[in-house]
């Protein structure tokens, strides 16, 4: 149905598109936040982190020691720098996006989310149906979950200084389904413990 006359001359129709208004209002705010940076914490580490927000497009090699010559410093002058210390931020070739994984990062991201959304359905249902098969899908899908939830919080952060820090967290994860099926099969089973915690 077209528009009343009086609506298509009302000046609200008359603003800027949806799209430009909240690209506006975003530069404003990204404006008002430096400025509020430099009013709190000094121009000093303004002017130190700028240029690594500019030259986020560099690869870390470069950007540790003298970007605009383009060296690459020998690792351990490398690691001294407080560059190591920050987040990459791309860019990411395809092979550093897949890592030494089986399948894609957005594969895996899709799988866990599924995973996570399907954990809103299998958490209220243990409440009221019980039995080994809820058992066992409480158990594996929260275990899984909490899996990957730390296994990437490691990933982001401990990783590259302790590359190790996977295993200890895989022998975990594998002593702790064990330990849930065990119970699972030779006790009352976690829907079962769960209400029985919170009876007491
Ligand atoms: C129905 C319940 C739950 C839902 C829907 C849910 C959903 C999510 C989602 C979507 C994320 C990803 C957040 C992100 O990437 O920014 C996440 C992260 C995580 N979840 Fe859950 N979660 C649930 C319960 C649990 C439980 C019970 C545990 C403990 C075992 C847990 C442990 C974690 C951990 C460790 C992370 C990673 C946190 C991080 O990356 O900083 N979650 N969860």
């Amino acid at each position: 149905m077209p528009w009343p006359k009086w609506k298509r001359s009302n000046r609200l129709l008359e603003l800027p598109p949806l799209r430009e208004f909240s690209k506006m209002a975003s530069m404003n705010l990204l404006r008002a936040c430096q400025g509020a940076k430099c009013l709190f914490l000094g121009p000093r580490i303004m002017s130190k982190s700028l240029p690594a927000i500019t030259q986020s497009h560099i690869p870390n090699k470069q950007l540790s020691l003298s970007p605009q010559h383009n060296i690459t410093p020998p690792d351990f002058l490398r690691r001294a720098t407080p560059d190591y210390f920050k987040a990459r931020r791309g860019p990411f070739t395809p092979e550093e996006k897949r890592g030494d994984h089986k399948m894609m990062a957005s594969t895996h991201w899709k799988i866990e989310r599924i995973l996570a959304i399907s954990m809103i359905g299998v958490m209220p249902a243990a409440l009221f149906v019980q039995g080994p098969i809820m058992d066992f899908m409480l158990s594996t899908t929260v275990l899984l979950h909490g899996f990957w939830g730390v296994d990437g919080v490691l990933t982001d952060y401990l990783e590259k200084f302790l590359p190790f820090i996977h295993w200890p967290w895989y022998i975990i994860t594998i002593m702790g389904l064990a330990g849930l099926l065990y119970f699972n099969y030779n006790d009352v089973g976690v829907c079962k413990a769960i209400q029985m915690v919170w009876r007491l």
